[in-house]
């Protein structure tokens, strides 16, 4: 086929401007499973391209090859989505703070770190010092205290070191747990490598971040209002 406007703009022509256009389209995809599902598309436009006109062998052959590839990676996302099983507690903490991770991709967050039973008067948070792991509070609950005065609280569902552990920032307060707390812990270099490599993961502990101050402001309002005798 020649290279002219005239066969650009034919309906060969555009068949193959299409699977450039999906290509290129896969590229905004912010999700990993639309990305693979674009580049699937382009790669089947691409061989038909590569069969029916151009008959060019060695296109089709990486043009199959990234089929292939894309189809067997989403393929082992499913399986791993498949395989993943949750004690209650980690159902809990993925409905409430991971809703937009697959099965697979919780596990294997939830596996980068361990859960950990801790007595009354265990330290979770050092005001000043950097977070050695952010905490997720399971069950049990947690005193905060800054300047050594006791100012909010924390509970099930609530993170602990959210504020800093993505920085390395100082602790803004110091939490101590005020009864036998179960909390999922992952250290700090681990979350921060995890984050640095992965957009989506970032993203989405960002957003659970984000909702989880939300609540605390919510309950230190109403305990401010409690304590005035409202
Ligand atoms: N007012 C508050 N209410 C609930 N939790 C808090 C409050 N202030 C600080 N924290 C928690 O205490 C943690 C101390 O370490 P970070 O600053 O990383 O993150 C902080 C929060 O998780």
């Amino acid at each position: 086929m020649e290279l002219t406007i005239a066969s650009a703009l034919s309906a060969e022509g555009l068949l193959g401007h299409a699977a450039y256009v999906l290509l290129v389209l896969s590229m905004l995809m912010r999700t990993l499973l639309w990305l693979r599902l674009l580049v699937i598309a382009s790669a089947l436009l691409g061989i038909s391209y590569a069969v029916f006109i151009l008959g060019d062998p060695v296109s089709t052959f990486w043009e199959t090859c990234l089929v292939v590839v894309n189809i067997g990676q989403l393929l082992i996302t499913h399986w791993r989505s498949l395989r993943a099983r949750f004690s209650d507690d980690e159902a809990h903490f993925i409905a409430r703070h991971l809703p937009g991770l697959t099965r697979g991709e919780a596990r294997a967050l939830i596996d980068r770190g361990r859960w950990v039973a801790l007595e009354d008067g265990a330290c979770l948070a050092v005001e000043g010092e950097p977070v050695e792991r952010l905490s997720y509070v399971a069950e049990g609950a947690a005193e905060v205290r800054v300047g050594g005065r006791a100012v909010s609280a924390c509970g099930a569902g609530d993170f602990v070191g959210e504020m800093t552990v993505l920085t390395g920032l100082p602790a803004t307060a110091t939490v101590v747990a005020t009864a036998q707390t179960v909390v999922w812990q992952v250290e700090a270099p681990v979350l921060r490598d995890l984050t640095r490599r992965r957009d989506d993961l970032s993203r989405e502990l960002e957003a659970a971040f984000a909702r989880n101050y939300r609540d605390k402001i919510v309950a230190m309002n109403r305990r401010a209002v409690a304590g005035l005798g409202g």
